[in-house]
């Protein structure tokens, strides 16, 4: 069985993708430094412990494993504390993927699939972002993956790494059958902590500035079903064995939900209220990010099949109470 090397394997994403890959029929084999990931959650292939801003350790397993491509989700993502440090941001997320990325192409290892975000595009009032939009991004975290991509199509350019850039929008949900979740520590995204809220591990959510100008005054986000995204990944990898080259796919479903309607389908799914006040504004947010892209499903033949809130809010929620990591 082929393998594929996935940085960030033991975090939210890269661990539903590691049970996706594996049913596809590839071994997965996480790369991650347990950061912000967690042990418990490589259950589908092998683990090496290791950081990507350390070359001998990625020469080493990429010589151990010989991978046929690079699946790349490690990363610090929080916009927030990316503001605040952002040198954090541009040594791990941009020191750590060149290194990566120069280890890759040392091994011979030619495709490329990568974690970028919707937070590149910025905030751009009344813009369609498609994949094409330009990328204006508001915050070091989003900075510091508009300067990956543009890492990596240098170096396709100067010896041919084929790449798919995939700019997720909000990723939410969990693995329906509860294998893997998402559980980060501390928590900073907003269905798991109103799901925190109801739960009462935590006294109330702040709903960050209710001033923005939207109908009800709350950010609006696009959500996207982990198992969907990660979905788009097995298909991207496909993308590139065929040969079809490097492209830039968004992914989101196209509906955009502000902060209180998610609010009102948690209370509706969980049929609990949820504890909640207005507080000021996050730096570094976004006022609305919503693909206007249907690129992933003409192209790819991505077919999104989870995506809606309620069934996001009920995976994730059937996680909460049943799933956790321990180490
Ligand atoms: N969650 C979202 O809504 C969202 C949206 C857009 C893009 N993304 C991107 O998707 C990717 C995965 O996000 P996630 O929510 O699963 O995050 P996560 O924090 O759960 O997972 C990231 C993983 O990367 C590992 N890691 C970080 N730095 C590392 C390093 N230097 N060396 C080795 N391992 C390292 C962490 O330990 C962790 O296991 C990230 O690149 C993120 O920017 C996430
Ligand atoms: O306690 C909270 C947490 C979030 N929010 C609001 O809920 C929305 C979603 O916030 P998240 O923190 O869940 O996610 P972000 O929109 O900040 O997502 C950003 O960070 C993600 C990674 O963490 C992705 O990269 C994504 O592309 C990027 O836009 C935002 O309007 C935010 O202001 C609150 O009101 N209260």
């Amino acid at each position: 069985m082929e393998k594929v090397l996935v940085t960030g394997g033991a975090g939210y994403i890269g661990s539903h993708a590691c049970k996706a890959l594996k049913a596809a029929g590839f071994i997965p084999v996480t790369f991650d430094n347990l950061v912000t990931g967690w042990r418990d959650a490589v259950k589908f292939g092998p683990f090496e412990q290791g950081d990507l801003l350390d070359r001998a350790r990625l020469d080493e397993v990429f010589a151990k494993h010989q991978p046929i491509a690079v699946m790349h989700f490690a990363a610090l993502s929080q916009v927030g504390e990316s503001m605040a440090e952002p040198g954090l941001y541009w040594r791990n997320n941009v020191n750590g993927s060149l290194t990566l990325i120069e280890a890759a192409v040392a091994a011979g290892c030619k495709g490329f699939v990568f974690s970028s975000t919707c937070a590149t595009y910025g905030d751009q009032d009344n813009v369609v972002l498609d994949e094409n939009s330009a990328q204006y991004p508001i915050n070091a975290y989003g900075a510091s993956k508009r300067a990956i991509e543009d890492i990596l199509r240098d170096f396709e350019a100067a010896y041919g790494l084929q790449h798919v850039i995939f700019r997720y929008f909000n990723v939410a949900g969990a693995d329906p059958e509860g294998e893997v979740g998402e559980f980060h520590q501390p928590e900073t995204h907003l269905i798991p902590l109103m799901l925190d809220a109801i739960a009462g591990k935590r006294a109330a959510l702040t709903v960050f500035g209710d001033d923005y100008d939207t109908p009800d005054g709350t950010c609006i986000r696009d959500y996207v079903h982990v198992c969907d995204l990660v979905d788009a990944h097995i298909l991207g990898l496909k993308w590139l064995q065929d040969g079809k080259g490097s492209r830039v796919f968004n992914l989101g479903t196209g509906s955009g939900f502000s902060v209180r309607e998610v609010l009102d389908h948690s209370r509706a799914v969980t049929n609990q209220t949820v504890p909640h006040e207005i507080g000021a504004r996050r730096p570094g947010d976004c006022t609305k990010l919503v693909s206007g892209s249907s690129r992933a499903e003409e192209e790819l033949g991505w077919a999104p099949k989870r995506s809606t809130l309620d069934k996001m809010i009920a995976d994730a929620w059937k996680w909460h109470q049943t799933g956790h990591y321990d180490g």
